[in-house]
């Protein structure tokens, strides 16, 4: 993979792919780690006199423009830590995308409003999303993709757009993988996986190889409910993905096989409501046991005994790889078991690497400090696919 130091890029105009896909509240940034990773690669190309023209995706809008997912507030935040005043654009491919490229001096830095108010970005489609690519092309000399939280994503800047444009990647694209690599090399035994979170379809299916490599693998957050449905409890209106218990129960017996100790909550706080995330509201809740959920109820975070026996399981630990959160954690009254694991990573003599937009966010937002983690990666579902093996596209698209 060539490196940004392989590119002339003094005078040109060089896009690059960034993972900008922060969490916001109200429209405010909650946790600017995603800019501040992308950061010095921008500031470097900035440096070498490049016209930098960065371009991200922000939650999941669906192909047309909505402004609760507008990147405005990232440019003003990218500004502030480059130090230097970053243009913003109202749309990505269409005038104002235009006219602020054109209007890019030397070291000057424009944000695109975000890929995924494009049908094209994420379309299935192999000829809609390869247009929009060289609409994106169109605005570019050179592509440097650095956006590692989106790399598993077959989408048009990701993996099309690199085939229309001389191409390298990105600083921080360099170490995730370097760390991640180890990972999939020897590991210091017992090595532990925690895995919760929200994005229970996207990865479930990672489980399966993730058996072949850990030891023990600790399941929390709204992944827990498909497990536990799977083994017959009654769920009430937690999160579930009906079709994968079939997937679940067949991961329960191949860790009993290879003698993987799966584990899972054994206690969890549930609520008729989903809490005030806004306001903060305190949320009205009850502690129960996984086998005694109330129909009408929803998990919304490991209980105590749970967080207890998590930190248990992790206390012996060589290595530790951690995506999703265990609960609600954006509510102080579900964000316990998320400090617990948090707690038990510090607390243990492992290499630690917490992956994931929302559990890195979570990490900062609940006062740990990020310099005692082994590694602190941008993207959860990019290095979960990255441990299992696969090729990712926006690698792959980067190497050739
Ligand atoms: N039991 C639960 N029910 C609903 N949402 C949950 C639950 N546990 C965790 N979450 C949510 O999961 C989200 C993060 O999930 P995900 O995007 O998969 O993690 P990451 O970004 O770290 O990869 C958080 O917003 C959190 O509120
Ligand atoms: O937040 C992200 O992934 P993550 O939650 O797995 O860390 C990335 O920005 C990818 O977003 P997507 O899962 O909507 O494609």
């Amino acid at each position: 993979m060539k490196t940004i130091e392989d590119l002339d890029v003094a005078g040109k105009r060089v896009f690059v792919r960034a993972d900008l896909n922060v969490p916001l509240s109200d429209g405010r940034i909650t946790d600017d780690g995603r800019i501040r990773a992308v950061a010095p690669t921008i500031a470097k190309l900035v440096e070498r006199g490049a016209k930098v023209v960065v371009a991200s995706h922000l939650g999941r809008p669906k192909g047309a423009p909505d402004p609760q997912f507008s990147l405005a507030p990232v440019a003003e935040r990218l500004g502030e830590i480059l130090g230097k005043s970053v243009a913003f654009a109202a749309d990505t491919v269409g005038e104002s995308a235009r006219s602020a490229v054109a209007a890019l001096a030397d070291g000057e830095v424009a944000l695109l409003e975000n890929l995924r108010f494009n049908a094209g970005e994420t379309s299935k489609d192999d000829a809609e999303r390869k247009a929009f690519a060289e609409q994106l092309a169109a605005l570019a000399d050179l592509y440097v993709g650095d956006g590692f939280g989106a790399v598993h994503r077959k989408h048009a800047s990701v993996y099309d757009l690199p085939a229309l444009l001389p191409h390298a990647a990105g600083d921080l694209i360099a170490t995730e993988v370097g760390v991640l690599k180890k990972l999939t090399e020897d590991v210091e035994r017992p090595y532990v996986v925690v895995l919760g979170g929200a994005k229970v379809s996207d990865k479930l299916g990672v489980i399966d190889n993730l058996l072949k490599k850990a030891d023990k693998i600790l399941i929390g957050g709204g992944m827990a409910y498909t497990f536990l449905a799977a083994k017959g409890h009654e769920v009430g209106i937690s999160l579930l993905q009906e079709d994968q218990k079939p997937t679940c129960l067949a991961y329960l017996a191949e860790a009993e096989k290879r003698g993987v100790e799966f584990v899972l909550p054994v206690d969890v706080l549930v609520s008729a409501e989903f809490p005030d995330l806004k306001g903060k509201t305190p949320a009205s809740y009850e502690v129960v046991g996984t086998d005694a959920i109330p129909a009408d109820k929803e998990g919304l975070d490991i209980g105590p005994k749970t967080r207890e026996l998590y930190a248990a399981k992790l206390a012996d630990a060589g290595t530790v790889f951690w995506n999703g959160p265990m609960g609600v954690f954006e509510h102080p009254d579900y964000a316990n078991g998320t400090k617990a694991v948090a707690q038990g990573l510090l607390d243990s003599d492992a290499f630690t690497v917490v992956g994931g937009g929302d559990s890195a966010a979570a990490v900062r937002i609940l006062g740990f400090d990020e310099t005692k983690f082994g590694h602190i990666s941008t993207g959860g579902g990019a290095s979960l696919e990255y441990l299992e093996g696969k090729t990712l596209p926006g690698l792959a698209a980067l190497e050739g």
